[in-house]
């Protein structure tokens, strides 16, 4: 793909990262990151690459739009992510270049020609299937504990682990209350990543198992049991091409008191879609727990329709009730008949009898509700 691009004549060009490391393990490469060694930024801007970062040297190959980034170091100067010094220069070599990042499978190079650069032992530890940390500055940035949690959750069907040092240094960066320096939208950047994953309660456990969920998401790590009943569902989601991604964060939080969720929430910075769809799902799970405990009845199922605005948002109605079909069957035949038949009463038709204002309101729920026993009656009687 390089071979013979005027671009890069004469440039020392490594492709690195990520792609090495999902090339090797024969998983699906979405992108190449490149290291430039021995370049200025002079040297790339005459090439017409552009530059891109603001506080790193790194360009952008004006045709493929691959990230071209001069070798560089890093060290942590102070908290957070705005606490790093970069130091890029022509010196600067691959090895440490290589040297600066977190895990060993993803400090491996590979020249023009394929030949690996591995000075940190990254194809054994594929081979070996073990999450490791290139050096003991891994803990300059406590990303990098959600990182390895997450890349658990991606790998872990093909025998993954994370070494046993690496565990501690990422419960070291519990314990030392790094993780509190992290902005919230990092962190529900990979956990929204974690989440698409194959096996998102991977990252879930791995972050519980070192004292980071504890502090980043407090509400879900209070007691192992509960958490381990979240993480099952994370597989029980319902049938439907929507975005399953929400499902499975929904699922994960049903069992939160609302206070609890909304907390959650917040501190996450989540974004709209994902609360909305958690709350629908907690009501969803209320509903089921009522009827399993015998406790359904008709102003239960209008409330929820009302609690998940299915009259305005009917769209919302089918995959939920999917979702109790998961956990209560008959149950979910039932809402399907109730909400049928309650969808079919009609506003407009109000207007016609001549209801208006109030009145219709209080109407239109009398009859709804009507729709509604009449469906519960007819499944008593079945
Ligand atoms: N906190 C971080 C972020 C990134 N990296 C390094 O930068 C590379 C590119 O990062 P990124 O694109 O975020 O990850 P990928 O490894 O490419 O993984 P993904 O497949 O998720 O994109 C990583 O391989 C890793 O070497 C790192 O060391 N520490």
């Amino acid at each position: 793909m390089t071979q013979g691009d005027p671009r890069l004549v004469g440039l020392e060009v490594y492709r690195v990262g990520g792609a090495v490391r999902d090339s090797r393990l024969g998983w699906p490469v979405y992108d190449n990151d490149w290291v430039v060694v021995g370049a200025t930024p002079a040297d790339m801007r005459a090439r017409g690459f552009k530059p891109v970062g603001r506080d790193f040297p790194v360009f952008l190959h004006p045709e493929t739009h691959e990230e071209y980034a001069l070798a560089r170091t890093e060290r942590k100067q102070g908290h957070g992510y705005t606490g790093f010094a970069v130091y890029a220069n022509p010196q600067v070599t691959l090895e440490e270049d290589l040297a600066r990042r977190d895990l060993t499978i993803n400090a491996m190079a590979e020249d023009r020609a394929g030949h690996l650069v591995d000075p940190y032992g990254g194809a054994h530890d594929l081979e070996s299937r073990l999450l490791r940390h290139v050096s003991p500055a891994f803990v300059e940035d406590p990303l990098r504990v959600l990182r390895t949690a997450r890349f658990l959750a991606r790998y872990q069907s093909l025998g993954f682990a994370i070494a046993e040092e690496t565990r501690a240094l990422m419960c070291q960066l519990a314990e030392g209350g790094e993780l509190t320096h992290l902005v919230a939208e990092r962190v529900w950047a990979e956990t929204e990543k974690a989440l698409g994953e194959p096996h998102p309660e991977a990252y879930f456990r791995a972050l519980s198992d070192c004292g980071a969920l504890a502090i980043l998401m407090p509400e879900l790590a209070c007691n192992g049991g509960r958490l381990e009943a979240a993480l099952a569902r994370l597989h029980r989601l319902p049938e439907e091409d929507g975005p399953w991604v929400r499902w499975r964060w929904a699922r994960l939080c049903e069992h939160l008191g609302d206070d609890e969720r909304l907390r959650l929430g917040e501190r996450l910075r989540l974004p709209r879609a994902y609360a909305e769809l958690a709350h629908q799902t907690a009501l969803t799970r209320r509903l089921w727990l009522s009827a399993r405990a015998g406790e359904l009845d008709g102003a239960r199922v209008q409330a929820w329709l009302d609690g998940i605005d299915a009259w305005r948002r009917s769209e919302r109605v089918t995959p939920l009730i999917s979702l109790v079909s998961l956990e209560a069957p008959s149950l979910a035949t039932d809402l399907a008949l109730a909400w049928r038949l309650a969808a079919q009463v009609m506003p407009r038709t109000l207007l016609g009898e001549g209801f208006k204002g109030k009145a219709l309101g209080a109407e239109l729920s009398r009859r709804r509700r009507e729709a509604i026993d009449a469906a519960l009656n007819d499944s008593d009687a079945r």
